[in-house]
């Protein structure tokens, strides 16, 4: 195997416990000697070792004067556990490839420096840029403290989200709503307005065959006119958050606490939540990702505060029509076309007979 397969392993290896490290970031990590892998580990979740030190108690003895790929930075600070850089050079490793370094501006660099004073050889770059992706929700938490914010929709053809009697059942099949239900699996939060809430009355947890975690859900409600019946708020299934402003029915809000609700005051712009002051709290809160699964309006606040990192826009192969049908991107809008939010890195998958296109908004 050439390096970049070894490092290709790497990143898979991280990848395998997405969904599960936040607020840490996904790090895999090979030890190879001779064209042998001797030792290979993942960090599996926050507290628990750390990839580089897994795979070395792979490798054992025999990782003197091996080489050692990582996705990211070994730390070189006493975290939860000790510095990797410790036991890097403890066990006699002899070159470390790194794919990216780390993204926090306090420490980025200094492991390379600690494993460099040691004489251990130390390349950096190998697949950085897939690094990067795999931990595109890390890199962004870590520098901006804010989560990072995926905006998916799940649209006819003509750009509906929901008919004109406000029908929305369903309108992607099966495989595209198991997709949704995979990438809840990943994020720590699930958003929706309290239009959706009070329309649909979601659950917003995670239903896959084989399991898994339920995000904490989190609603944009400002009045906090959410029914106290709505099944969000059976606090047995899941966490859930309820984001609201000064004009919030204050009695609601202490009988929400009492369900278990953790109910966050946001400051107000232009009769809204301020979706900025509102990441800001997600962030404080430890939030790291958001699926923000709309509604209408939602997204076009989303879209107005630029607040988006990452779309998912499912489409299905239907039409609906109607002048008063709901678009999925509300709010007032753009001007001109040439303010249009560009996608960049598009990904296009077809899901039987929906697609789903998956982009970044391009950097201005
Ligand atoms: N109408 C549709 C969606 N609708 C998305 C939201 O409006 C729903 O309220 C939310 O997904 C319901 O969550 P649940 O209760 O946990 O199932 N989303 C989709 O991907 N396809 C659709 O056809």
């Amino acid at each position: 195997m050439t390096a970049v397969e070894y490092m290709e392993l790497a990143i898979k290896l991280a990848a395998s416990a997405i969904g599960r490290t936040s607020p840490n970031p996904l790090v895999g990590a090979v030890v190879v000697k001779n064209q042998r892998i001797i030792g290979m580990g993942a960090h599996l979740c926050a507290g628990k070792e750390h990839a580089e030190v897994n795979a070395l108690n792979m490798a054992g003895i025999e990782a003197k004067g091996a080489t050692m790929y990582v996705t990211l930075e070994p730390c070189n600070h006493y975290g939860k556990t000790p510095p990797c850089t410790e036991r890097i050079i403890k066990e006699g490793i002899s070159k470390v490839y790194v794919a990216s370094l780390d993204p926090n501006p306090l420490v980025a660099g200094e492991g390379i420096k600690r494993l460099e004073a040691a004489g251990i050889e130390v390349e950096i770059g190998l697949l950085e840029h897939k690094e990067k992706q795999l931990n595109e929700v890390f890199h962004k938490f870590i520098t901006k403290k804010e989560p990072f914010i995926i905006l998916k929709t799940a649209m006819t053809l003509d750009g509906k989200i929901a008919t004109r009697t406000n029908d929305s059942k369903w309108i992607t099949n099966e495989a595209s709503r198991n997709k949704v239900h995979q990438i809840r699996n990943q994020v720590d939060g699930i958003m929706v307005g309290v239009h959706t809430i009070i329309a649909d009355n979601p659950i917003l947890t995670t239903r896959l065959p084989e399991g898994g975690i339920n995000p904490t859900r989190i609603i944009l409600d400002s009045k906090l006119s959410i029914p106290e019946s709505a099944q969000v708020l059976d606090m047995n299934v899941a966490p859930t958050i309820i984001a609201c402003t000064e004009k919030r029915d204050k009695n609601k809000a202490i009988r929400l606490e009492k369900l278990g609700v953790k109910v966050i005051v946001c400051k107000e712009m232009e009769n809204r939540i301020d979706i900025a002051d509102c990441l800001k709290r997600l962030g404080e809160a430890g939030i790291t990702s958001v699926l923000v699964e709309g509604g209408s309006q939602v997204h076009g606040s989303f879209l107005e505060a630029q607040k988006h990192d990452k779309f998912m826009v499912f489409i299905a192969p239907k039409i609906i029509g109607g002048e008063s049908a709901i678009t999925a991107f509300g709010g007032r809008g753009l001007e001109l076309m040439s303010q249009a939010i560009q996608l960049d890195n598009i990904e296009i998958e077809q899901l039987d007979n929906d697609i789903l296109i998956t982009g970044y908004p391009k950097k201005q």
